[in-house]
């Protein structure tokens, strides 16, 4: 019998003692500590951050000592162990990219670094070392990865053929990596008037310096016309938030084009005001970076929202589809939208639960098919449903791992420190915070009642309630 998965992350090539990956450090610790403030199980002392659950699990005030940060997670262990690793490991990526070479044992994949090496890192950690003074500006800058040392833009904005301009990636994106995060000229709401509307926009344009002006007004215009303003607005306005009814435009992300199997994934932090996009999966140097602009379906409906609103027709990866593959992948469509609608009704979670937590799991699937194995923020909202099922029903144990897979996700395409993720990652630590706890007793189960001997495929059956 295995005794556990070894997992976790390795710093390649390391980081230097040099001023730009000490910054880099220090932020990527802040968010840590941010994030963890409120959790008895990780202290900050003298010289690292300790998780309690592992002694191994260390991230030291000095960056350049850092070379891992993993432990072995025992079968069915009680999941906050794996939980700390993946959260670390995805604030990591989000901070230093393709440097972060995630590894797990289990299923083949090694450390980069020397067993020996890192635990002679980590006896390191107890003494500070002697400040090292530079000899020249290189060593202050020395490091390989450009794009992480000297805080290159992982982007360019460039022409893009039949798309007018574009992202572009300068340098290999790592899945999970936070590309850009961007503030807005002005968020708006639209007005139903035309005309109080671009009164209302040439205000608030007024109120911009002019570089933000003429940045704002050499932005793509869908509707050339008597109202210039809201025709830019209308054509690079990103809801605040999924669904709102308050757009922002932005310098770079208003840029982004569409394809209907993004690269990329667009949410608005409320808390800081800021527009994040984050990989959802690796996106090679060269490669345009998009995101996507459409409220789902088949080709057919997406075709025609993309026409009305953005006057364009799209050929992206999976529009340009031969016919008999293009059908395949609108029955897939059609499907998620059909099981998104189930899943919502919230008659069906209450009387026929077991069906609704089927048809998410069903969903999942179909999801890692049709987005290729990175269903990425759709899979976070995924675990999320799977979450309210089971905590309407009083199951605190089930609610409590789908908490933790929709926190996962969340932290890795929306980011650690925001609103929405820390919601989720209280509900992750007492899920009877959810208004929805105490409808039903018709499952209930506590939060410890999570089985330890099941092998993974036992523990997935177990999860979804199969065969019960
Ligand atoms: C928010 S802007 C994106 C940036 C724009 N390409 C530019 O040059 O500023 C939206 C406009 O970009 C163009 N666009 C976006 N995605 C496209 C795609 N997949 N194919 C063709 N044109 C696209 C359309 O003209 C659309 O109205």
């Amino acid at each position: 019998m295995s005794m556990g998965d070894f997992i976790g992350f390795d710093m390649v090539p390391r980081l230097s003692r040099g001023s730009i990956d000490r910054r880099k450090w220090e932020n990527f610790l802040s968010s840590i500590k941010e994030h963890y403030q409120n959790d008895k199980q990780v202290e900050v002392k003298r010289n690292y951050i300790a998780f309690e659950s592992s002694p191994s699990l260390l991230l030291p005030f000095e960056c350049h000592k850092f070379l891992r940060f993993g432990a072995i997670v025992l079968e069915q262990e009680s999941g906050r162990l794996r939980d700390y690793i993946d959260t670390v490991s995805c604030v990591a990526i989000a901070n230093f990219g393709s440097r972060v070479h995630c590894w797990d044992e289990s299923s083949g994949v090694s450390g980069h670094h020397d067993q020996d090496e890192v635990e002679r890192s980590i006896l390191s950690y107890e003494q500070f070392d002697e400040p090292e003074i530079p000899t020249n500006t290189a060593q202050s800058v020395f490091g390989t990865d450009p794009a992480s040392e000297l805080n290159l833009p992982l982007y360019e904005i460039q022409p893009v053929l039949g798309k007018g301009k574009g992202l572009v990636a300068r340098f290999n994106i790592a899945k999970g990596q936070l590309i850009i995060s961007e503030k807005p000229f002005f968020t708006t709401a639209s007005a139903a008037n035309p005309t109080a509307m671009e009164r209302k926009l040439s205000i608030e344009l007024r109120k911009l310096p002019k570089d933000a002006q003429r940045q704002f007004l050499s932005l793509h215009n869908n509707f050339p016309g008597k109202q210039p303003f809201t025709g830019i607005v209308r054509t690079n306005a990103l809801p605040c938030g999924s669904g709102s009814s308050i757009g922002g435009i932005y310098p770079t992300i208003s840029r982004i084009n569409h394809s209907c199997l993004p690269s990329a994934h667009n949410s608005w932090d409320s808390a800081s005001g800021y527009e994040n996009i984050h990989a959802v999966r690796f996106i090679n140097a060269g490669e345009e970076i998009t995101i996507s602009y459409d409220h789902g379906g088949p080709s057919d409906e997406r075709r025609h929202h993309l026409k009305k609103s953005f006057g364009f027709d799209c050929d992206c990866r999976i529009c340009s589809r031969q016919p008999v593959e293009l059908q395949k992948s609108d029955q897939r469509r059609r499907q998620i939208q059909r099981l998104d609608a189930a899943i919502g009704n919230g008659n069906r979670v209450l009387n026929s639960p077991g069906d609704c937590l089927k048809d998410c799991q069903a969903l999942l699937q179909i999801l890692e098919e049709e987005y290729e194995g990175s269903p990425g923020a759709l899979a976070a909202r995924l675990y999320y449903d799977s979450f309210q099922i089971s905590i309407s029903h009083g199951d605190q144990a089930r609610a409590r791992i789908f908490a933790e897979r929709a926190h996962r996700a969340r932290v890795a395409y929306e980011g650690v420190n925001n609103p929405e993720t820390k919601r989720v990652q209280k509900l992750k630590e007492d899920p009877t915070r959810h208004a929805s706890f105490g409808i039903s007793t018709k499952w209930k189960r506590s939060k410890e009642e999570v089985p330890r001997e099941l092998s993974s495929d036992e523990f997935e059956k177990w999860l979804w309630r199969q065969g019960i």
